[in-house]
């Protein structure tokens, strides 16, 4: 498991990317890259597509698609990287006049004159067959003792709020995996919240914008109780579940109150190597998660629609967990001869979740605001006595990853 774990950073910087990085010039005239002979590239012009051979990988590229990826200036606008072209305009059984190999380019004119002319890497990279073997968001999953054993650094909340280095070193942290700290934080809602719009915009909900609660029942929630929560994921019941959850303990005066930790994508690789029919199920059937709420202030009807766990289809890459047992509705989507397969897909990943092995357990003190991402790391909380007073926030997901893009993270 852990072998696959990190083939899957390794896979981070694709084999085609690295080679892009060299230097063809010389490549060329040597046609040696250490030890290996570079072969030249190749074109078939096929029925309804162009196969094209280039540095180990064998791509297949539709004409309809090589012309609605055009990069010249007509087809495409490179100071707002928009497409120009009307691809509605397309003639659909179009093919090429004439194509071409030069300078590891390859140029295509196409009936009525039009030149394209697109760099092999940039096909390579952008080819669904580059697509296929590449990671979209590198990650280390974890159970305790491997976040343990990695000793994973805390930003200050000095140097976090001045330096893009640590914001970057941040960031990194919560994309590889999952969660990441700010200690030293001053204990009040305006610090958390400066520290949260260092990362990026705050998500409002109907918890409001900066949230702080305490076990008052002042919404028709168990978070707002002195209860025990088991691991769960949080807006289960949008349709687009929030990104990042972020706590902060301003005060807590009791006994009790940890908070745990839970890395979904661990639990849901192990079932995908043990049950890859169940990791189907819980990948493909949708779900139906609610929130009912009706009291003297508070009306809200949120339902949100999706499978527990969501993959890309082209690399199987699971990238959003939706898990909240609490917040989970009326299964009322699935025929009867699926429920009990389902029912035991969910088992098995609920058990997983569970394991002692993979639960980090933390106690939020003031001062330390922990981000966690909420497409992938489960929370839950242990009951508690006494005065307990959280304050945070939701991110939207786009936002946190753009920041990250911007300083050229994988994400
Ligand atoms: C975090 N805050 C206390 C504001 C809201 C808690 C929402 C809890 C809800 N059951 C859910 O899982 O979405
Ligand atoms: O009280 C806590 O520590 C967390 C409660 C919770 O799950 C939430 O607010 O989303
Ligand atoms: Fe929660």
């Amino acid at each position: 498991m852990i072998g696959m774990l990190s083939r899957s950073i390794r896979a981070g910087a694709t084999h085609t990317q690295r080679l892009c990085a060299l230097n063809w010039t010389t490549l060329r005239n040597k046609k040696l890259v250490r030890g290996y002979v570079v072969p030249p590239a190749t074109l078939h012009l096929l029925e309804d597509c162009l196969e094209l051979h280039y540095r180990g990988s064998r791509m297949h590229l539709d004409y309809v698609w090589l012309r609605d990826h055009c990069r010249s200036d007509s087809s495409f606008n490179f100071k707002t990287n928009q497409r120009n072209l009307d691809t509605g305009s397309i003639d659909l059984n179009i093919r090429p006049d004439h194509t071409k190999l030069e300078d590891d380019h390859l140029i295509i004119t196409w009936p009525g004159g039009h030149t394209s002319n697109y760099s092999l890497c940039w096909l390579a990279e952008n080819s669904y067959e580059g697509k296929k073997q590449s990671t979209i968001q590198p990650r280390i999953l974890w159970n305790a003792d491997i976040y343990n054993n990695s000793h994973v650094a805390s930003s200050k909340w000095d140097t976090f709020m001045s330096s893009d280095d640590e914001l970057k070193m941040f960031l990194q942290n919560y994309l590889l995996y999952g969660i990441a700290f700010v200690d030293d934080v001053p204990a009040t809602v305006e610090a958390t919240e400066a520290v949260t719009q260092r990362v990026s915009l705050i998500r409002e909900t109907t918890y409001g914008r900066m949230w702080c609660f305490t076990s008052d029942f002042s919404r028709g929630d168990t978070a707002y109780s002195q209860l025990g929560l088991d691991r769960h994921t949080d807006t289960t019941y949008f349709h687009e579940p929030c990104g990042i959850q972020v706590f902060h303990c301003l005060k807590h005066e009791g006994t009790g109150g940890r908070n745990l930790l839970v890395d979904g994508f661990y639990a849901a690789e192990t079932v995908r190597l043990q049950s890859p029919e169940h990791f189907d199920l819980l990948s493909h059937v949708p779900i139906r998660h609610e929130f009912v709420e009706s009291d003297d202030g508070h009306h809200n009807h949120m339902i949100g629609i999706g499978p527990i766990l969501n993959t890309y289809p082209w690399n199987n890459e699971v990238y959003l967990i939706r898990y909240n047992n609490y917040d989970r509705s009326v299964i009322n989507t699935i025929p009867h001869n699926v429920v009990r397969r389902w029912y035991v897909a969910h088992r098995q990943l609920t058990m997983e979740l569970r394991r002692p092995e993979n639960e980090l357990w933390i106690k939020l003190t003031p001062g330390k605001v922990i981000f966690i991402d909420n497409w992938r790391v489960m929370h839950g909380r242990e009951a508690f006595t006494g005065v307990r007073q959280l304050c945070g926030c939701y991110l939207s997901r786009d936002d946190v990853l753009s920041k990250a893009r911007g300083f050229g993270l994988q994400a």
